[in-house]
């Protein structure tokens, strides 16, 4: 088999929240006629500059255009070659060779009638544990619209949440307070994400204040500034709590390892580059012997479809994990979107083929947008992931 052809389509889904969010929708075609499917994910984050998508897809072609699709290995090494690594959590080149990985799964499983997680190690579970995302609140007003959230996803089945703090610790405390007050123990919060947005030893301030709740927590994520490999050791050995972080790049994780950093590596294809990427990540996180959960951007069903399988062939995932994209946008472009039930993300039934979801071209047609270019949006927006315009 032959690649023939690459065509890339820009997308912008809203989420529930107002909050826009630009993907790529990837198509690899064969000269076998079969067409394999990918998203580069979430392209609305800082640095707040966007590749020219025309000119991204004549570089792809360059690249992958008649190579067979089956050498997995040599393309990826050739995307790492054009698309390098960086020690950035939100390099974009990262979420470009992620969306074209997926799309060589989805065809090479395809083309063998087999589905995508066959090809990755098969299936030690069928699905896999989840959490919905409260998005992080600057002001007390946002504490009960985000009460209002919980009730509405714990009604869906949703009963483990994560919650990004670090810009008002009391509106954190304040929502923590008033979730064990109302749910107890019928609604976990997993995790308190601190994004980077501080030092460790702020941070350990703030740990203090927000972990007097008993709500289940099972870590805390990127109690750092990014790159700080050895603060997070500081905090790491400060507190109880499990410590995670995002895995961005090779050299990222070796250094925490390094500095013995973490206990608990999050890996998402979109932010280490592909599948094949974050499988290897997963495979180093347990010659650490580090726990793994599957970290999101918030794909579409695409995306977080490549997720269920890769996570369906993971000996070490031993934490509650993240993606939950589908559930926040108000569309997709898919003709069977991912299925959620009592708060577990299920793969695609074995027999379906690939990553097992079809597209719809009406609906990519309904949010295409013509580039990745930007709107009025702001950093805080940006970091906070809302819709909030307030300063
Ligand atoms: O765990 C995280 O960190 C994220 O989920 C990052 C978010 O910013 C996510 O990428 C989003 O777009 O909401
Ligand atoms: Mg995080
Ligand atoms: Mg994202």
């Amino acid at each position: 088999m032959k690649i023939t052809d690459i065509k890339l389509t820009v997308v912008g889904v809203p989420r529930h929240t107002g909050f826009i969010n630009k993907h790529i929708i990837v198509k690899i075609y064969s000269d076998e006629g079969v067409i394999g499917i990918g998203e580069m994910s979430d392209f609305s984050h800082l640095p707040r500059y966007a590749p020219d998508v025309e000119d991204l897809t004549k570089v792809i072609k360059s690249v992958l255009v008649g190579e067979n699709p089956f050498d997995i290995m040599k393309l990826n090494k050739e995307l790492v070659g054009n698309f390098p690594e960086a020690m950035y959590y939100y390099e974009k080149g990262s979420f470009i060779r992620n969306g074209i990985d997926a799309a060589l799964y989805d065809l090479c499983a395809k083309y063998l009638g087999i589905s995508v997680a066959d090809m990755l190690g098969g299936r030690v579970r069928d699905k896999i544990k989840v959490c919905y995302p409260i998005f992080r609140m600057r002001f007390m007003d946002e504490v009960e619209e985000n009460i209002e959230v919980v009730r509405k996803r714990l009604n869906q089945g949703f009963d483990v949440f994560r919650l990004y703090v670090g810009k008002n610790i009391d509106a954190d405390e304040a929502f923590l307070d008033a979730v064990q007050r109302e749910f107890g123990q019928k609604v976990k919060i997993k995790s308190l994400d601190f994004s980077h947005l501080h030092d460790w030893k702020t941070t350990l301030q703030a740990v203090k204040r927000l972990t007097k709740y008993d709500l289940g927590l099972e870590m805390i994520e990127s109690p750092a500034l990014a790159n700080d490999h050895e603060g997070l050791n500081h905090i790491r050995m400060r507190t109880d709590y499990p410590i995670s972080e995002h895995v961005w790049s090779t050299r990222q994780q070796y250094e925490m390892i390094k500095h013995d950093s973490v206990d608990i590596f999050n890996i998402s294809p979109v932010f280490i580059g592909g599948l094949t990427a974050a499988k290897r990540a997963a495979a180093v996180a347990e010659v650490a012997a580090k726990g793994v959960i599957l970290g999101t951007t918030q794909e579409l069903s695409i995306g977080t479809a490549a997720m269920a399988h890769l996570g369906a062939a993971l000996t070490n995932l031993t934490y509650t994990s993240d993606p939950t994209g589908p559930e926040l946008y108000i569309g997709d472009v898919v003709k069977n979107r991912v299925h959620y039930k009592d708060g577990y993300l299920h793969l695609p039934d074995r027999g379906i083929t690939g990553l097992g979801i079809e597209l719809d071209e009406e609906l990519i047609e309904k949010y295409q947008v013509k580039d990745l270019s930007w709107g009025e949006v702001s950093v805080h927006q940006l970091q906070d992931r809302t819709a909030q315009t307030k300063v």
